[in-house]
């Protein structure tokens, strides 16, 4: 499916830049990754291979990079934003004077900003200028699989339905469906959220508990974004799609989940320092585990197991006690509202 774009920069060289790179660069003429060391994007340009990550996969001959946000964004007819979310605010506000106005942008970065509370599209967009094209990607898209061409699915939000059309067409491929959606607002919020509950699934399963304990963490948990989602005005059916269940699935259960990992080993006194350093892989849920926190405080949305992965996270609990601290809430209906 050719799309409309024809040079593509992607901002961020981690797992998912670099294997969404491979993506967009079957529909577009070239993609420029942004990288920020030299040695990557040297790499990249020479042999078509991240030194960093994914070094198995040899990417597409017109993927091309670069370290310069400048030579990155030049002629660029597309943005993809795709680095960890603690640092989208300062990179997009280094790109902002080399980036078209006019540009669509497509987040592919999965978390709440600190302090802020914003969604990511909404941080670009205050670092970018144009709000209305800003879009975000989100779905089970683990990239350890998507460079290989495993079949996954995504959905592309934007407030503007043509938009979303257009970017529809930059990512879908037979093995890569790509859905559209006007739900920006719950596209985001279960991105961000599903990590927080692959945290507590993962330690679940590093406590010992069962399948039957991690489908119930699952389940509630996607009671629990729903919640969020309706609270900030999102549209809870989102929660039923490839952003939702979707990906809190792929999320909670996957060996290539740094998030799902990092909770088996959480539960075993490896800190998030130690877990991050040691993969050279961000742990987006730690982060929104106190965003979201924060966010739900100040709304008054229940988010136990929110809660429960911040106690042991930020407030010095262990797992087990944050455990039993769930366990003893009282019993209560199924679902018991949206708030
Ligand atoms: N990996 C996946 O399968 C996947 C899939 C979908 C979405 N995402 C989301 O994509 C985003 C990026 O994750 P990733 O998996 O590509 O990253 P990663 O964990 O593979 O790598 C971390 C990256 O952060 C970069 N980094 C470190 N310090 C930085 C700084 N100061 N400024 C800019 N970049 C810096 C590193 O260079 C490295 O490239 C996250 O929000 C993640 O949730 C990841
Ligand atoms: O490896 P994780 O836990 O950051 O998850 C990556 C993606 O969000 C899966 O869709």
């Amino acid at each position: 499916m050719a799309s409309e774009f024809r040079r593509v920069a992607v901002i961020g060289s981690g797992s998912w830049g670099t294997a969404a790179a491979g993506l967009v660069a079957r529909n577009s003429d070239e993609v420029c990754v942004w990288a920020r060391t030299v040695a990557v994007a040297d790499s990249i340009c020479e042999r078509h291979v991240n030194p960093k990550h994914l070094s198995d996969y040899v990417l597409p001959e017109n993927v091309v990079a670069t370290d310069s946000l400048e030579g990155a964004a030049a002629g660029a007819d597309c943005i993809v934003v795709a680095v960890p979310s603690a640092f989208v605010r300062g990179v997009m506000h280094d790109l902002a004077p080399h980036a078209d106005q006019s540009c669509p942008v497509v987040v592919l970065t999965k978390g709440v900003e600190g302090g802020s509370h914003k969604l990511m599209t909404d941080v670009v967009a205050d670092e970018l200028g144009n709000p209305s094209r800003v879009a975000a990607l989100s779905g089970p898209n683990h990239a350890e699989e998507i460079w290989q061409g495993m079949v996954s699915a995504a959905v592309v939000a934007a407030g503007d339905a043509e938009l979303a059309l257009r970017l529809q067409s930059l990512f879908h491929s037979k093995t890569f469906r790509t859905y559209c959606s006007s739900d920006l607002t719950g596209v985001e919020v279960c991105a961000a959220a599903k990590n927080v509950v692959a945290i507590a699934c993962g330690a679940c399963a590093g406590n010992g508990m069962g399948d039957n304990a991690l489908a119930v963490v699952m389940t509630r948990g996607l009671a629990e974004i729903s919640r969020i989602v309706a609270a900030v005005g999102g549209d809870p059916m989102t929660c039923m799609g490839l952003a939702g269940m979707g990906d809190l699935v792929a999320t909670c259960t996957s060996p290539h989940s740094r998030n799902r990992s990092f909770g088996e080993l959480l539960s075993r006194g490896v800190t998030l320092a130690e877990y991050e350093e040691r993969s050279g892989m961000v742990v987006e849920g730690a982060r929104a585990a106190q965003s979201i926190w924060e966010l739900a405080s100040e709304l008054s949305i229940e988010t136990p197991l929110t809660n429960a992965v911040h106690a042991v996270l930020y407030e010095n609990i262990g797992a087990t006690e944050a455990f039993d601290l769930l366990l003893e809430r009282s019993p209560r209906q199924e679902f018991y509202g949206l708030r």
